[in-house]
């Protein structure tokens, strides 16, 4: 097994809404006791619906928030309240590629100085034509031409932007790169080749990549392990190929089954209702008023991560039962076949854009 990079630890952040004089603010639950460990060299993925958490969790990864509770540690040190230097190195280490290239790049700066500003704050040795040089690196290293540097962002695409946010993460020699749904403002060809651009950066650089998103198609396809969050709680976790063959926790069936096949038809019949507050979540599992399989000890136990078997680990008291109900009853399994397909498609779009990088690469570098 690989060696940690990250680690957490019972990690949770409450954040204070209203309250006045005379009132105190009520909290909301945004991360709610979470541990997980991020292995060098690998994309882990998270996973779940809006509000669930997911960029919390990063922010708090990358100490762009303070945990109100728990422990994170990069490459063994401690970061939970880091400042001051200790706080300028873990940011030269983890960096942060934004959802949105259109808004995330300042529109009055050109790409030398968009690429260029990193560097000045990580190498200030640098002189200025050795930056510029390194900004030429980096641009051709994402698959740019070196000699559009002094263009200005709304020049480039929506993909070629998410490239220039690429680089200005790279500037710094990070080890990891933390991506809040890094491809989910762009096309779908674009999406392939950004998945695919940062798989490959991630091999030649040796990088850990964690990887925010919504869309089981991206994080299947670009994961090595995954973690699937309901309500401010990691509900299941695992090699990617694990939880997507066999998901233990009925809320990750249920996200599976939801996807619709390309006719347009998914199952929605395991998710009852609509997601609680976070602000007032259930007793025991915060799953169980959505769960098909909830019964009254569901409301009293609040369930831990255990292992699930194939390296999965899955907090529902309930899942061995429910794993051999549906072994019994096979038309149970079958439901995910949107999603099989939905994962087929999506995979031959990116093996379509493969091309077109490797291609663009080579244009690049010649
Ligand atoms: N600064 C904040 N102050 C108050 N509440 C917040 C703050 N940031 C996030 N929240 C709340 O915390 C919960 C989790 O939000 P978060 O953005 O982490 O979820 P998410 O899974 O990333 O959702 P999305 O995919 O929609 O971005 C939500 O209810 C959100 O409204």
């Amino acid at each position: 097994m690989s060696e940690a990079i990250i680690e957490a630890e019972g990690l949770a952040k409450r954040f204070g809404i209203g309250g006045s004089l005379l009132t105190s603010p009520q909290l909301l639950h945004a991360v709610d006791g979470v541990d997980l460990t991020v292995k060098r060299g690998e994309t882990f993925a998270i996973v779940g619906e809006s509000g669930c958490g997911k960029s919390t969790l990063a922010r708090l990864l990358m100490r762009l928030l303070t945990p109100t509770e728990g422990r994170i540690s990069v490459e063994g040190r401690d970061i939970s309240d880091v400042a001051g230097p200790e706080l300028r190195r873990l940011r030269r280490d983890v960096q942060f590629i934004f959802q949105d290239p259109f808004s995330s790049l300042n529109p009055r700066l050109t790409v030398a100085r968009l690429v260029g500003e990193p560097l000045e704050m990580h190498r200030p040795e640098l002189k200025a034509a050795d930056r510029r040089a390194e900004v030429a690196r980096l641009l051709s290293q994402v698959g740019l031409r070196p000699e559009h540097m002094d263009r200005y962002p709304h020049e480039f695409s929506g993909g070629q932007r998410q490239r220039i946010g690429i680089a200005r993460a790279l500037a710094s020699g990070p080890k990891v790169l933390i991506g809040d749904e890094p491809v989910s403002a762009l096309d779908v060809s674009v999406q392939a080749q950004v998945v695919n651009l940062l798989s490959d950066l991630r091999d030649r650089l040796g990088l850990t990549l964690v990887v925010i998103a919504h869309d089981l198609a991206v994080i299947r396809q670009m994961s090595d392990r995954v973690a699937v969050m309901y309500l401010g709680r990691i509900v299941e976790t695992g090699p990617t190929d694990a939880i997507f063959s066999n998901p233990r926790h009925p809320y990750t069936r249920a996200l599976l089954a939801a996807i619709p096949d390309p006719e347009g038809n998914g199952s929605k019949a395991d998710l009852k209702g609509e997601t609680p507050s976070p602000m007032d979540p259930p007793s025991g599992c915060h799953f169980r008023t959505r769960c098909p399989h909830a019964e009254s000890r569901c409301a009293e136990i609040r369930p831990r991560l255990e292992d699930g078997g194939s390296g999965t680990e899955v907090a529902c008291i309930r899942w061995r039962e429910i794993a051999r109900d549906i072994d019994a009853a096979p038309a149970l399994r079958r439901r995910s076949e949107g999603a099989e397909q939905r994962f087929r498609l999506y995979r031959e779009a990116l093996d379509r854009a493969e091309t077109t990088t490797t291609e663009h690469r080579q244009e690049v570098e010649s």
